[in-house]
């Protein structure tokens, strides 16, 4: 693997990101829950048909929490270094989610996003960069979500004296994804089948990273074959929580954390295990060919489903 990068943390820090903008439709809305597998094993489910169809109209559909995470697509300049860190974009991996949903998104809409720094860390073979969109609603301006993207690039640590490494944050350390898997039988699994062609799909929805497609580019990234969009995983393990434990409802998810532990290859099995704890649920997803875990983390629920 290649490697390339220089940091200067107070030069990153006092960046000051621009504003962007995200428009999306209905038609946005059903392309993406269809890349995080929604109606993947049954095309008439209840409980998901509605992420992709209504009877009254598209403009009735149902839109999944996690679709807010694309509303971060351009909080990174893609191919561009910011000002205070050179980095190899080949050899970034998406390392943590953090998502917080005030109100149940709309169907289509225009975001304006405000984009921040929230963390920067040196771990010696990576820099950690983390950082924060907060996403309103054009028309009304209210608030709808927040997004914490944490950014492992591997080649741009070592910016900092070994034996004090830099780090930074600037919000709550109960926001942070460590969690203990518990020992009990989880309360609810799914099984879902990923597509050969899914990262191919997935794509659709706006994150073009070449290392989900290029088999050249996945390769210099040190994998054996285009990997999945981390984010997908984490809509499959979403999806899943709102199937088992919402009772199809996604307007219960209050907030979702998670972090990638392993990469997906396109095809595989994913199997998200589910812990409940009051309102928090614990997850884990493992790629079942492999028997590994893959990515886990917590969900917040607004409240229960009475049948549970
Ligand atoms: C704003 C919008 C931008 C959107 C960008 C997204 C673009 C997408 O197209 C990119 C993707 O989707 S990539 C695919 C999804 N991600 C992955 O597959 C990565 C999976 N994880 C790994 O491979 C390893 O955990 C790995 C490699 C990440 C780390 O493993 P190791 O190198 O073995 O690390 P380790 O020695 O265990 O730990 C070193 C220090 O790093 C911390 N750490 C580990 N995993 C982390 C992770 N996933 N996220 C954040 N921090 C992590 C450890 O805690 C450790 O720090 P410390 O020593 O202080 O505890």
């Amino acid at each position: 693997m290649a490697g390339n990068s220089a940091c200067n943390p107070q030069l990153l820090l006092s960046h000051k990101f621009p504003e962007t903008t995200y428009t999306y439709t209905e038609r946005d809305v059903a392309v993406y829950a269809l890349g995080v597998g929604a109606c993947g094993r049954d095309a008439v489910d209840t409980s998901e048909l509605k992420y992709v169809h209504h009877e009254n109209g598209l403009q009735f559909i149902k839109v999944l929490p996690t679709f807010s995470t694309l509303f971060t697509l351009n909080s990174l300049p893609r191919g561009a270094d910011l000002p205070g860190l050179e980095f190899d974009p080949r050899l970034l991996l998406h390392g943590q989610q953090y998502i917080e949903i005030y109100k149940p998104l709309p169907s289509n809409a225009i975001i304006q996003n405000k984009v921040s720094l929230a963390g920067l860390h040196d771990k010696g073979k990576a820099a950690i960069l983390e950082i924060e969109t907060r996403s309103y609603e054009k028309e009304s301006g209210e608030l709808l979500s927040m997004n914490r993207t944490s950014i492992f690039l591997r080649g741009a640590g070592g910016f900092s004296d070994p034996s004090k490494p830099f780090t930074y944050t600037n919000y709550p350390a109960n926001q942070a994804p460590t969690i203990k898997i518990p020992e009990s039988q989880p309360f609810a699994a799914l099984e879902d089948c990923t597509q050969p062609s899914q990262a191919l799909l997935y794509r659709l929805s706006g994150d073009y990273n070449p290392l989900h497609s290029d088999p050249m580019i996945a390769k210099v990234a040190g994998f054996s074959r285009p990997i999945l969009h981390g984010l997908c995983t984490l809509g499959f393990a979403v999806r899943a929580i709102i199937k088992c434990i919402c009772k199809g409802d996604p307007d219960m998810i209050k907030n979702i954390s998670g972090r990638f532990l392993l990469h997906v290859y396109p095809s595989e099995t994913l199997v998200t295990e589910m812990w409940l704890e009051g309102l928090r649920v614990i997850y884990r997803v493992k790629a079942k060919e492999r028997n590994r875990a893959v990515l886990s983390g917590y969900v917040h629920l607004n409240g229960l489903a009475s049948s549970l």
